[in-house]
């Protein structure tokens, strides 16, 4: 639906939509995220897709669980690294588990390089704020040029474009 594209980036800065999604919900924001930008999608794949199981977060010793109870925990990316240089405004989107960002969001950070770029998390839950997830991130990437997260449950997409507008300041 390119006809409907509302370009909000201007010539000079490129836009990165980096989203990881276990079940679709934040994938689908991703989409509308790239339309109304014009940014290039990227999904953050786990090198391992989680499994139903491993999303069980009633049983302490799935692999989610395990996963969020260990702060050094870093679940392998399929791609290990990609080309994200040539960005200069980078979103990174996530579900939010226990909280927080999924351990796979710092190891897609700590393995490319994003200092100097405009960071913008955003976030889908089952009810959760963004906030402790971005508290968190800024803490262990104090470095980066973070703007301020959003939850995005159920955003329609005048709502979507008015914050991106605000965000990216066009
Ligand atoms: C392991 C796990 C932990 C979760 N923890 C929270 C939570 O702390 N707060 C919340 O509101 N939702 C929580 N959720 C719900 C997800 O954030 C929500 O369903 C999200 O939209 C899923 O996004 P996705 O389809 O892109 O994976 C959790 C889901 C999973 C699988």
């Amino acid at each position: 639906q390119k006809k409907d594209k509302q370009n909000v980036s201007n010539a000079s800065s490129k836009m990165l939509v980096a989203y990881f999604s276990a079940t679709g919900t934040t994938a689908q924001v991703a989409r509308n995220i790239a339309d109304i930008t014009g940014g290039e999608l990227f999904e953050i794949a786990p090198q391992h897709p989680y499994t139903e199981a491993d999303l069980d977060w009633n049983d302490r010793q799935s692999r989610s669980s395990v996963e969020m109870n260990d702060v050094k925990s870093r679940p392998a990316l399929k791609v290990t690294k990609t080309d994200i240089a040539g960005y200069d405004v980078v979103f990174i989107g996530y579900p939010i588990w226990w909280n927080l960002a999924p351990r796979i969001i710092n190891t897609f950070i700590e393995s490319h390089d994003l200092r100097g770029k405009t960071v913008i998390p955003f976030a889908t839950s089952g009810g959760s704020d963004i906030s402790n997830s971005v508290s968190e991130l800024k803490k262990a990437y104090p470095d980066l040029n973070w703007k301020e997260g959003k939850l995005l449950n159920k955003v329609g997409n005048s709502a979507l474009q008015n914050w991106i507008h605000g965000i990216t300041n066009h």
